[in-house]
């Protein structure tokens, strides 16, 4: 058996297409500002991808490229100024923060209707409780992902590998709140292959480079491979990006996102869509 691919550009476009005529259904169009400190290559990276997408499906975008020494207090005050500017829709400070810079106050401070990344405690709240909130791009997109390819979420088992707060937490109860039976696994998880094994549904989001090997995978499951890793090519080749699931997984499961092309698209597709949201509940 091979599985079924699925690649997040065809359900990313889908996502786009309906953000942006939202967006062109709003007096002005939504505004996203994004934050970041230091000169982190995947960080820059990662903020240029965003930006140039947002300018793509008709969004203002903003990019404050603060030096890596900017003190706390500086940030803060920057933050406060977007919450206060009637003109800025959602505002993002990208992660990592420099260990100068408390993460904790950082995501406290951001209005939380301009929360587009879903990181502020009310909006972990109202997800935990099941109620509607700007939620986490990379959890919210998977689901996007599953719904777009018809695959069922309801009733199904669940597990999820890794527990951060910007990945495995959230995607845990997104799952929760469309009645899959959700399974948390992280470092310190005994057996981890004995549980991922008991998944119709196995997401992994940890940062190890083929951590999850075909013994570890349910023939048949869904795999949604959240991870990326920049390994150094052989022989002094080029560096390319790897996945946390053993390409040979593959073998064994019923359908499995590449990477790159698969969750990494949808991220950024959902903190555009995101992004429309809170415009629109601002306009309201
Ligand atoms: N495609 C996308 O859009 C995105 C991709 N990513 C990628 O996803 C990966 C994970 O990111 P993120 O969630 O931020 O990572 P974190 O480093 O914040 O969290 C990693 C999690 O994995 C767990 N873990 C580590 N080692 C193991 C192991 N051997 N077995 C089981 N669990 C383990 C950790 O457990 P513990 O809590 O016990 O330490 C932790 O909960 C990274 O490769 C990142 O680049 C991240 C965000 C978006
Ligand atoms: N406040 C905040 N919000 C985030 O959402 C956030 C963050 N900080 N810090 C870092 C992580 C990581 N993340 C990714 C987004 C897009 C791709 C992406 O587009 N990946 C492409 C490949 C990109 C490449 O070539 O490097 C792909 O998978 O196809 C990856 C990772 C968002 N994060």
């Amino acid at each position: 058996m091979t599985a079924r691919l699925l690649p997040g550009a065809p359900a990313a476009e889908a996502l786009l297409a309906d953000a942006s005529a939202r967006a062109a259904r709003l007096p002005a169009p939504p505004h996203l500002v994004m934050v970041r400190l230091g000169d982190d290559p995947a960080s820059v990276s990662y903020v240029r991808g965003k930006d140039r997408k947002a300018r793509e499906v008709g969004l203002t975008s903003t990019v404050y490229a603060l030096p890596e020494t900017t003190p706390q207090a500086e940030l803060l005050d920057l933050i406060a100024r977007l919450n206060a500017d009637d003109s800025v829709n959602g505002i993002l400070v990208q992660l990592p923060l420099p260990a100068h810079v408390s993460e904790q106050a950082v995501l406290h401070a951001i209005d939380p209707r301009k929360d587009v990344d879903g990181f502020h405690p009310l909006n972990v709240g109202e997800l935990w409780a099941g109620r509607p909130a700007l939620r986490p791009c990379t959890p919210a997109g998977i689901l996007y992902l599953l719904d777009h390819y018809g695959i069922p979420v309801a009733g199904q088992r669940a597990v999820v590998v890794g527990r951060s707060h910007i990945v495995g937490r959230p995607l845990a109860g997104l799952l929760l709140n469309r009645d899959a039976t959700v399974t948390v696994t992280h470092s310190r998880t005994i057996d981890l292959g004995a549980v991922t094994r008991e998944a119709d549904l196995l997401c992994v989001a940890v940062g190890q480079p083929h951590l999850i090997t075909p013994e570890m995978v349910r023939p048949g499951a869904t795999v949604i491979d959240v991870g990326i890793n920049r390994v150094p090519g052989e022989n002094g080749g080029k560096a390319h990006l790897t996945g946390d699931v053993d390409p040979e997984v593959a073998r064994v499961a019923g359908a499995i996102t590449p990477v790159p092309g698969g969750v990494g698209p949808m991220t950024i597709a959902q903190l555009l869509a995101n992004t429309v949201a809170a415009a629109e509940m601002q306009a309201r």
